[in-house]
């Protein structure tokens, strides 16, 4: 443990309780320049930035914090010719992945990974899934030795070094206009650790509980997917809230069993927390995953995901159908496919194997043991 937290009694509230960040806890102890944590945020889509605006937020706020925050961007053309990173760096705004929001002017875009991280020594993880393991080869031995991660991400990584995840009830566009909402940080062990990160989040209108689930928290928050893509079906086939609740809470019950198998030790109350029920509901009403898979129904599956994708989301990403199809294998391999009926049949029908109306006809396939 570091001598500067030492000095201080750092009590996080048991699980399930909300986590107050204190006002100036680090503040106190910590207020040596050279000891200041820096922050690299890797990813600037559309949760990357609001991520990014939370941060910098407080990194000026409390002193325990270097003020910067770097932003690592994936370099792209705009149509007026400039690149991205220029533009965000001049109008401190990402006008393509949140457009007329301020970022605060502590934040700096970086397009070159190495140099964005080579300072920090906490790492914000916060791309889309398929990107996660090219950027994590790009970064063996390129980060500092005492370097913690965070990953925003709505999948599984194994990132080799410490990493704890923040998942929740978090629609991006909504906390970027600062409407109040609440997140899960799911930690290993070190719960100092956790409290830092809860610090570096937390906000009035965003309030962030500490868990000791790692693996319970960030399976939630990638299993929520795939049940968004099964309740967007169900959009699209005009099927009413009844179905669209029973399928939820099918789901539900399918995301619980399939964590609880992979890792027994995750903990039921988990999915009690802002990663668990309030974040499959909030996506499988207003998410992007649930929007594009209510057109995909609409059209009957006539036109493939990624088509529907690219038109509607202009760059940002879906996470559900990719997630389906990494359960699926899982599923196939270890003899369960019969046990996930609503898991199975999503990557069915999103692979154009089923209808989308096999939605509704799964539930003849029911298990009666969970
Ligand atoms: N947007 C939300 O409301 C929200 C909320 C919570 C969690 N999340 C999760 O956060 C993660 C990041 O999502 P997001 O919304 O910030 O992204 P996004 O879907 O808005 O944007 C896509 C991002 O991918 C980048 N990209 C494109 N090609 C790339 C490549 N080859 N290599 C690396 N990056 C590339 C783009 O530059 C852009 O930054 C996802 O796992 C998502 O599920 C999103
Ligand atoms: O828009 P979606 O479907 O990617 O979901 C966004 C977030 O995960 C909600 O917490």
């Amino acid at each position: 443990m570091a001598p500067a937290l030492e000095a201080k009694q750092v009590v996080l509230p048991q699980e399930g309780e909300t986590t107050v960040a204190p006002n100036n806890f680090l503040n106190s102890v910590v207020n040596d320049a050279t000891h200041r944590s820096k922050v690299t945020v890797i990813g600037s889509g559309n949760w990357g930035s609001v991520a990014a605006k939370l941060i910098a937020s407080n990194t000026l706020r409390l002193s325990s914090f270097h003020d910067e925050v770097r932003m690592w961007v994936y370099e792209e053309t705009l149509r007026s010719g400039e690149q991205l990173t220029d533009v965000i760096n001049r109008t401190n705004e990402n006008v393509k992945y949140l457009p007329g929001i301020k970022l605060g002017k502590n934040v700096v875009a970086d397009p070159d990974l190495e140099s964005a991280v080579k300072d920090s020594n906490m790492l914000v993880f916060v791309t889309p899934h398929q990107f996660m393991e090219g950027i994590c080869k790009r970064l063996v031995g390129k980060i500092r030795e005492d370097s913690e991660a965070i990953s925003l991400v709505k999948g599984m990584e194994h990132l080799g070094i410490n990493c704890s995840v923040l998942m929740g009830a978090n629609i991006a566009n909504e906390i970027a206009v600062e409407k109040f909402s609440e997140a899960t940080v799911g930690y290993r062990l070190n719960r100092e650790v956790a409290e830092r990160w809860v610090q570096l989040f937390y906000t009035h209108y965003f309030i962030v509980t500490a868990v000791q689930d790692v693996e319970g928290v960030e399976l939630c928050g990638t299993l929520k997917n795939v049940v968004a893509i099964a309740a967007g079906f169900v959009d699209g086939l005009e099927m009413g809230n009844n179905t669209k609740a029973a399928i939820m809470r099918l789901g539900l019950r399918e995301m619980k069993a399939f964590s609880k198998l992979l890792f027994p030790s995750v903990k039921d109350s988990t999915f009690f927390e802002s990663c668990g029920v309030a974040d499959l509901i909030t996506t499988c009403l207003g998410g992007r995953n649930r929007k594009v898979a209510e057109a995909y129904a609409r059209n009957g599956g006539k036109r493939s995901f990624d088509e529907v994708e690219a038109e509607m989301l202009q760059g940002q990403k879906l996470q559900g159908v990719s997630t389906a199809s990494e359960v699926y294998e899982v599923l196939s391999h270890r003899g369960w496919l019969e046990l996930f009926p609503l898991f199975s049949t999503v990557h069915e029908i999103s692979t154009g194997l089923l209808p989308p109306s096999a939605i509704v006809e799964y539930s003849e396939k029911l298990p009666k043991s969970f």
